[in-house]
């Protein structure tokens, strides 16, 4: 067993930490926020996620897992901190990256192993991390093992897929994989892949990313010409999934989350043959201006509507609203340019929003109770795949809203019943 100090205690880096502590490693889990490492030392887990209270309260007491607010002296240290996208500059931000590397230096010793989870740009860990780790006077691969080593776990079912999924570990030189390889042995039942250089692994996580990215862009074109034709999209999408070697993804309004929506753009930061990739990113974007659209095809100017938003956290049953669908159509349904112009008549300015969502805690968002948000509503529309969205009930809409106008971004509820029920129902 070894000693390994974790950097960042978010989404990644929390279940890391405690995975590692409950295979027996003796786990530091260090981040820069001392009020979330005040928090995680008493057992409160700060976001959402099944099972990791539990898993995190059982590496506490066992001792394997300690919250620290230092960087300590580990055989790995493990880089979890986030990699925001600029989007002024176009470019990632690796300031977080730069930062960790540098608090590593003075407890980097001979025989150690730094290993980058953090999603980056092709090039990061040898051309960003690995100068900043030589200042120690150390050399990457001779005196200490550098890896990448992506993270792939989908939020909602983290704990099993650190386990289950398969793994592939770039290193600097082949003594650096094979030491990272011992680590993730201890834990990951999946297969464990390696490649010859950490650029390959940086690259292979982002197009995994990108792929998903485009073939839910192909699903969102999809659903907006299958409305040209008067045809169900997700009908079509099924159908044609019964091809052997057709697996298209869902429509919906846009893709959120803090991974897909901007792991593409890295992929161009040191070229310039983003077109495709691109053209999707915009695809899916503009779902937000398709949906304000069949809003308008039913109730001319939203200005001074009501429009009730049922769902901001960016997918079902997770409570993360990072790059939400839902609170960006709120941002674009009250300031759209469209409603703005009609301001300058005289009117009034964008559309009013209420917003519902069970999984979403955050005091900020002014959200209220179902009834309240659709009550004199003049349209609603169903952003988010929560378990609890399926079981609304038509005649609650009809009886609240002042026009009963809804749109199904998620193909949740049944389109016959909503219309039978007195609805103006439309659905991607
Ligand atoms: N959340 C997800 O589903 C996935 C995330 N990733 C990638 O993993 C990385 C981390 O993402 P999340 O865990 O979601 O981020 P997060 O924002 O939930 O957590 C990051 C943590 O790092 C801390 N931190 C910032 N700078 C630090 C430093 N210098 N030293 C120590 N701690 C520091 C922050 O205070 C925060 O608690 C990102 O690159 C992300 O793209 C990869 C796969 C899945
Ligand atoms: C290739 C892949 O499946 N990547 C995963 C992804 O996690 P994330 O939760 O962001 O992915 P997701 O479930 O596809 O959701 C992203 C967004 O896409 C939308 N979405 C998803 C599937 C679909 O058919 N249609 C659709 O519109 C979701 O509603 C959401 O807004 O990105 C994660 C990451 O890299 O952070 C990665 O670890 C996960 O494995």
């Amino acid at each position: 067993m070894s000693t390994v100090c974790v950097h960042g205690l978010g989404y990644i880096g929390l279940p890391t930490a405690a995975m590692l502590a409950n295979y027996d490693h003796e786990v530091y889990g260090f981040d820069v926020d001392t009020e979330l490492t005040d928090r995680l030392q008493s057992g409160d887990v700060h976001f959402d996620e099944p099972g990791l209270r539990a898993f995190v309260t059982q590496a506490l007491n066992s001792g394997q897992l300690e919250i620290t607010d230092e960087v300590v002296q580990a055989k790995y240290h493990i880089i979890c901190v986030p990699t925001p996208f600029n989007e002024t500059a176009k470019e990632a931000d690796l300031g977080y990256i730069e930062r960790a590397g540098s608090a590593i230096i003075p407890e980097l010793r001979e025989g150690d192993t730094v290993i980058l989870e953090s999603t980056v740009p092709p090039g990061t860990t040898v051309d960003v991390l690995q100068p900043i780790l030589e200042e120690s006077g150390l050399s990457a691969g001779a005196d200490f093992a550098l890896v990448h080593c992506p993270e792939t776990v989908l939020p909602g079912n983290i704990i099993s897929e650190l386990q289950q999924n398969n793994r592939i570990i770039g290193g600097v030189n082949g003594l650096s994989t094979e030491a990272a390889i011992r680590l993730y042995d201890s834990f990951v039942e999946g297969n464990i892949r390696t490649t010859s250089d950490a650029t390959t692994a940086e690259f292979v996580k982002l197009i995994q990313n990108t792929f998903r990215d485009t073939n839910i862009a192909l699903a969102n074109e999809i659903a907006r010409l299958s409305r040209d034709y008067g045809i169900d999209s997700r009908e079509a999408i099924n159908l044609a999934n019964e091809h052997p070697r057709v697996d298209i993804l869902q429509p919906g309004p846009g893709v959120g989350g803090h991974c897909l929506p901007i792991d593409p753009w890295f992929l161009g930061q040191n070229s310039d043959e983003l077109d495709l990739i691109a053209n999707a990113r915009e695809v899916n974007d503009n779902m937000l201006t398709y949906i304000m659209d069949l809003l308008r095809d039913e109730l001319g100017t939203l200005s001074g509507k009501k429009i009730a938003i049922l769902g901001v956290a960016y997918k079902g049953n997770v409570g993360d609203t990072r790059m939400s669908p839902g609170l960006e159509l709120a941002r674009q349904l009250q300031v759209s340019s469209e409603e703005t112009a009609a301001m300058a008549d005289g009117g009034v300015a964008g559309a009013a929003i209420s917003i519902h969502d069970p999984k979403v805690d955050d005091a900020t968002l002014s959200l209220e109770s179902l009834e309240a948000t659709i009550t004199d509503a003049d349209g609603a529309v169903l952003m988010t795949d929560h378990d609890e969205f399926k079981d609304l009930a038509a005649s609650e809409f009809v009886d609240a809203m002042r026009e009963p106008v809804v749109v199904d971004t998620r193909g949740m509820l049944d389109m016959d019943e909503w219309k039978d029920a007195g609805t103006t129902f439309c659905r991607i």
